[in-house]
């Protein structure tokens, strides 16, 4: 059984005593599903976050770090300083950090190294934009994603591999991928694991859906057969609502 998971990407959002209410708020909510929660603040609440939830079924995850273990690298973080303060699964690829901080399928594969490296969980994303939607190239850019950062990993390594597939025409824009496209796109991500490393790899990687989920939408997609979890962002800053998708499952 693949695990069910739902993580959600706090963003650029919530100071300190901003992240304190919210943790306060989630730890009211009451969770009847059997997926797993994630949250990810932002680096400077990882530590306060972390203590808050250290008893709780919530793990605090990052939005990021570097490759390198150390070094002249101003303003970055690295996997030991995470696992440093128990922080044990980090957010790579996600678009924003593609579109605005250069991130590369080549400085990918590099993160995801390091991360492995320290026995850290990967959630990996990537996802097309609308131009290749609209010209049906969403299949071939997805596999190139995931070919250039993933397969020169051994089949081993799935075991710490989430997949989050983010169409970024999606991402807080308030338009989802239909529950048949979401389907669609997980169905094929798992034919491209599944040709490169057989079908138990490919039946055990959990592969989230990500992009305006919402309350409202998240039941339908989440009982799609290869939709097994999501990657929320907007509607994971208020508590109910992101109780009520992790209820989803
Ligand atoms: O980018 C996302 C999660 O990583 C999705 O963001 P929204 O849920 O706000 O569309």
């Amino acid at each position: 059984m693949r695990k069910h998971i739902v993580a959600g990407n706090w963003k650029m959002n919530n100071d300190l005593p901003q992240t304190e209410l919210l943790i306060t708020d989630l730890l009211k909510q009451n969770q009847t599903s059997d997926a797993e929660v994630m949250i990810a603040p932002t680096f400077t609440n990882l530590w306060q976050a972390f203590e808050s939830l250290r008893q709780e079924p919530i793990e605090v995850i990052a939005q990021n770090m570097h490759f390198a273990e150390n070094g002249a690298y101003t303003g970055e973080v690295s996997a030991s300083m995470l696992k440093s303060i128990g922080i044990k699964t980090v957010i790579l690829g996600h678009s924003e950090r593609r579109a605005y901080y250069n991130e590369t399928d080549e400085s990918l594969a590099k993160k995801v190294d390091a991360a492995l490296a320290n026995d850290m969980r990967v959630i990996f994303c990537f996802g097309e934009e609308l131009a290749d939607r609209k010209a049906g190239n969403e299949e071939a850019v997805v596999e190139g994603q995931i070919k250039n950062a993933l397969f020169h990993l051994g089949a081993d390594a799935f075991k710490s591999i989430v997949l989050a597939y983010e169409p970024v025409w999606a991402i807080g824009t308030g338009e989802t991928a239909s529950p048949e496209q979401a389907q669609d796109m997980h169905a094929f991500i798992r034919k491209t694991l599944a040709d490169k490393y057989g079908n138990d790899v490919a039946d055990s990687v959990s592969i989230l859906y990500g992009g305006s989920v919402k309350p409202a939408n998240a039941k339908e997609i989440f009982s799609k057969p290869d939709v097994d979890g999501g990657l929320i962002g907007g509607a994971a800053l208020k508590a109910e609502d992101f109780y009520a998708i992790v209820n989803a499952f």
